[in-house]
């Protein structure tokens, strides 16, 4: 039976993703009702700019004073979706010390501080949702946390990461400059506040390390998740990359270590198949590989960012939480019982192309091939291509250590007959 009193909800933040939320709340407000058992009103909206005209928002519902709004006392639940860590850490734990259980899609905020908030929702019984905070509208922490808790999950692999997705997969199909395809993914609402998150990775490790605090059940901080944006990728990149029948994405990837008894977590560009449906993740899309026991491999895909897919995630954490308000249940809190440790980049093991430019003349290839030798690193292939005494030198290896390549890498550069190491790339996928 549905009951009458609506449920309240307070937006903090209408930019991209809140105005998609707002939009959404009041389109399909007699669907949300019948779903969640009684209505739910927006009670009010938090915003830093209140002289800005809101389509199909009351202005008399909106404030400055977000402080005032998460602490009035009848706000059932706290949409968060103004990101960074001030002040949304401390609305959403006076939220919590007001009543109120929170949806957020703030990565940036939960990878920093998750530990803390869950353990604030817990002490005041309310309930902290952040289906958006990873890969946008696609179902991954709820798959993760309820629909494999009862499996082992061993692996997590994939594309979080829309914007920096946006602009490779620009680079790579039409041959547009950097700055270029970051502008038109910053006008579609896909980056961050600053960019920078975005295209240095962090964005990504955010969310690497979300997901593998609750693949694994331990805690990941953000700083474990080894990182490598994507602004050195270059147009010379691709063209490795398609010799070798490869594109290249930017990855995470949160393994559990073979021993079972340690995980990793990292982000980096990566060269991938071009027969590997990674590699055909288009625009800001995402997709997300997940690895278990018992399931196999399960593959998650959608639109990884933007307004509106955003905010069907967010809704579906409000109905969520409102259900559990109104049935007086409470939904997962933080599971870290695992407490793993955390390998650092050196213990992991994957496949690497390596661009070095070399002197052209007899005796380079073997020294260089030493090198790799005596750092226990097997070479898979070589390419060589020679001009005016000078010689590119493209070496694919098989799978060996991150440490002992950073030993080779090191080793090379200084060798006389090495005059660089052009590029760096591991080989994911295969
Ligand atoms: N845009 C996306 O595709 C996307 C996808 C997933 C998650 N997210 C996350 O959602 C959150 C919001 O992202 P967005 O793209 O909507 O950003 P945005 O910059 O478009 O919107 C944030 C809004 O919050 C407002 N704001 C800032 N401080 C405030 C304060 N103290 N009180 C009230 N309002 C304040 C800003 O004026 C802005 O309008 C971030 O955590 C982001 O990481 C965004
Ligand atoms: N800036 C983020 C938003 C979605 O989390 C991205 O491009 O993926
Ligand atoms: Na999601």
């Amino acid at each position: 039976m549905m009951r009458t009193r609506p449920l309240k909800v307070a937006l903090l933040g209408c930019g991209v993703v809140g105005s998609e939320v707002a939009r959404i709340m009041t389109t399909h407000a007699d669907d949300l009702a019948a779903r969640i058992g009684a209505p739910v009103e927006l009670a009010g909206v938090a915003v830093r700019r209140p002289d800005r005209v809101r389509a199909g928002i009351d202005p008399a519902l909106v404030t400055t004073d977000a402080t005032a709004l998460v602490k009035r006392g009848d706000i059932d639940v706290v949409i968060e979706v103004i990101g960074g860590i001030e002040p949304a850490r401390t609305l959403i734990t006076t939220a919590f010390e007001h009543g109120a259980s929170v949806v957020s899609a703030n990565k940036a905020l939960l990878a920093q501080d998750g530990a803390a908030l869950h353990a604030a929702a817990a002490e005041q019984g309310r309930d902290l949702y952040y289906e958006a905070a990873v890969a946008g509208a696609i179902p991954l922490i709820r798959p993760l946390r309820e629909s494999l808790a009862g499996d082992k999950v061993n692996r997590v692999l994939g594309i979080v990461n829309g914007t920096t997705n946006f602009i490779l997969d620009k680079m790579d199909s039409t041959g547009a400059g950097y700055q270029e395809a970051l502008d038109e993914a910053t006008a579609l609402g896909y980056a961050e506040a600053d960019p920078t998150a975005d295209v240095e990775g962090f964005d990504a490790a955010a969310k690497a390390a979300i997901l593998a605090g609750i693949a694994f059940h331990t805690r990941v901080r953000l700083d474990d998740v080894h990182r490598e944006g994507m602004t050195e990728v270059t147009a010379a990149d691709f063209a490795s990359a398609r010799g070798m029948g490869c594109t290249i994405k930017l990855l995470a990837i949160c393994e559990r270590a073979v021993d079972g008894a340690s995980v990793t977590a990292r982000v980096h560009p990566a060269m991938i198949p071009l027969s590997h449906p990674l590699a055909n993740v288009r625009g800001a899309y995402n997709a997300v590989f997940v690895e278990s026991d018992a399931a196999g491999q399960l593959m998650f895909y959608g639109p990884g960012a933007g307004g509106a897919p955003t905010a069907s995630a967010v809704l579906g954490d409000l109905v969520a939480v409102c259900r559990n308000k109104l049935g007086g249940a409470h939904g997962f809190g933080e599971s870290a019982y695992a407490a793993l440790p955390v390998s650092s980049m050196g213990e992991v093991v994957t496949r690497y192309h390596i661009s070095l430019d070399v002197a052209d003349k007899p005796g380079v290839l073997a020294q260089v091939a030493t090198v790799f030798a005596e750092h226990g690193v097997s070479i898979d292939t070589v390419r060589q291509q020679g001009k005016d005494g000078e010689a590119s030198l493209v070496v694919v290896t098989h799978r060996a250590s991150d440490a002992a390549l950073q030993g080779t890498v090191e080793a090379l550069r200084t060798l006389d007959t090495v005059r660089g190491v052009a590029s760096i790339m591991r080989v994911e996928g295969e």
